[in-house]
């Protein structure tokens, strides 16, 4: 039985004198979706950045994400640049978050985002086109052309969604954190963009972690969720049992608080 494909363990972060995340310890396998829910501020969002290399102004971080790169060592996400494999950023990581509009260069047309992202990753220039095309496509864009020719902003917010999803999949990660990106998204598009990037992550054994505080979606769309309570996983484990049957009064607060009949996929 093989290992986890990311184990982040002792991640910790301060910023100034406070200690925003603390010891986290969390194991992502392949081809599965983990929802790592909490309430504002517990923390969530400095976590997926820290697995990215983003971490605020003056944050002193601390720990190990190694992850399974499938051809040699295994690599940690949190140590600098200059210590790690090879492979550019977003490579072995992909980050997609909820202001997806804002991570576009409003002067720069979608195909020569997505050309810049298959350059930097070492695409051949002869299937550039091609590739961020076809990656338009899997990320539900009718007329890719069309969108490829367009700017950000001529963009609903949908679109931008998909744009960056198409990004952040074009260099083939081998983990994937979508960070509360369907909250802005009326619940059809939402369940469409939630049901391809579950397939894509099953397809491809790509990890996928989804941070929301929506535990409907944490329930339908996880097969793992993990609690995080001020800087720290208070539970983890299968999605039906942690939202059925929470162990840990903080994810029993969470599960009140949504109404959500959680627990299980619907
Ligand atoms: N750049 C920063 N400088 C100072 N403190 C920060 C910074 N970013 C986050 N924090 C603090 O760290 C804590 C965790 O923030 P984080 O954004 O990770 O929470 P979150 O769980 O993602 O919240 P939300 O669900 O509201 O997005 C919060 O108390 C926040 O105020």
């Amino acid at each position: 039985m093989s290992g986890p494909l990311l184990a982040v363990s002792g991640l910790t972060i301060d910023i100034g004198d406070r200690r925003v995340v603390d010891g986290l310890r969390l194991d992502l396998a392949a081809g599965e979706v983990t929802a790592l829910v909490g309430r504002s501020g517990s923390g969530k969002s400095l976590t997926a950045g820290a697995l990215v290399g983003l971490r605020p102004e003056g944050a002193a971080l601390s720990g190990r994400a190694l992850l399974d790169t499938g051809d040699g060592p295994p690599e940690d996400l949190l140590a600098p640049p200059r210590h790690r494999g090879r492979a550019p950023r977003g490579a072995r990581a992909g980050y997609v978050f909820q202001e997806s509009q804002a991570s576009l260069n409003p002067t720069v047309t979608v195909g020569r985002h997505l050309l810049e992202t298959l350059r930097a990753h070492g695409v051949p220039r002869a299937l550039r086109r091609a590739t961020g095309l076809a990656e338009l496509s899997r990320a539900g864009l009718e007329q890719p052309e069309r969108i490829w020719a367009g700017y950000p902003f001529e963009l609903s917010g949908g679109q931008a969604q998909r744009v960056a999803l198409a990004l952040a999949r074009a260099p083939g990660p081998r983990l994937l954190i979508a960070d509360e990106i369907t909250s802005a998204l009326d619940p059809v598009t939402q369940a469409e963009v939630l049901d391809g990037l579950r397939a894509d992550a099953v397809a491809h054994g790509r990890a996928l972690l989804l941070i929301t505080h929506d535990l409907a979606v944490a329930g339908r769309w996880a097969d793992r969720v993990a609690v995080l309570g001020a800087g720290r996983i208070v539970e983890s484990g299968p999605a039906a049992d942690v939202l059925g049957s929470p162990a840990d009064p903080f994810t029993a607060d969470l599960v009140r608080a949504s109404g959500a009949t959680a627990g299980g996929r619907v």
